[in-house]
């Protein structure tokens, strides 16, 4: 039985996890790891010389712990899968895939700034939106902890300029998808050149 580890990354409010909750629906025995539910407690965040809580940074999350979750899908997929309460759905399930693959969605807005994490995808994705949108996006959200003030542009859109350069530097091979297309076009995209590449692989 095949196993794909899908990356779906980039930057925040790009709309990763909507994109990832409906190819979750659609893709057979697919499990999904997230990154925001490796974020140490607040406790333990460093408060910068910029006065903010250092979120958006790789010592923020419990990155071997992440690793290990995906290891553990690696090892034996349905018993992860049983263990997180997943149940696949059959019958709205692409049928020629759906007794070959078994599918490892992981998303987060740091996945390929970490080389343990990020040799284990098979294919990676990475959701871009202009600087305007995310600032607006960003400033409808409720995190566990709510941005401070000034959070945004002192700390969150530095970081990712910062982590996406470093990425880019290092010629990671990711597929770009535009994050300002509608919900639709971009889950349509990626189911497709996911299919594809199921079909070709297996
Ligand atoms: N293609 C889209 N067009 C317009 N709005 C979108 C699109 N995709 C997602 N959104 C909206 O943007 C906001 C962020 O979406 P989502 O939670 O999926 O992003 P995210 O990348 O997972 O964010 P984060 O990881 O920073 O929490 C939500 O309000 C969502 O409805
Ligand atoms: N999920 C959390 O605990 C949390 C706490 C504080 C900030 N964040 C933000 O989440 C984004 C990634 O999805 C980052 O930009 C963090 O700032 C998350």
């Amino acid at each position: 039985m095949k196993r794909f580890i899908i990356g779906i990354g980039g930057v925040t409010n790009g709309g990763k996890t909507t994109l990832t909750n409906r190819l979750s629906k659609a893709l057979p025995n697919c499990c999904v790891v997230h990154q925001d539910d490796f974020f140490k407690p607040q406790d333990q965040i460093a408060v910068g010389d910029d006065g903010f809580r250092q979120w958006d940074v790789m010592t923020a999350l419990d990155m071997e712990a992440m690793v290990s979750t995906v290891r553990a899908w690696q090892e034996n997929p349905l018993k992860f899968a049983l263990s997180h309460g997943v149940r696949t759905r059959a019958e709205e399930q692409d049928p020629a895939l759906h007794h070959q693959a078994h599918i490892l969605i992981v998303e987060g807005f740091l996945l390929y700034n970490y080389k343990p994490l990020l040799d284990m995808f098979d294919k990676r994705y990475y959701i871009t939106i202009p600087y305007a949108e995310c600032k607006r996006r960003r400033s409808t959200r409720k995190y566990t902890v709510p941005d401070p003030p000034g959070l945004f542009d002192g700390h969150v859109w530095p970081m990712y300029l910062k982590h996406r350069a470093e990425m880019e530097s290092s010629c990671v091979d990711v597929e770009h998808l535009d994050g300002m297309q509608s919900k639709d076009e971009i889950y349509n995209q990626v189911y497709k050149d996911i299919q594809n590449t199921l079909l070709n692989s297996l």
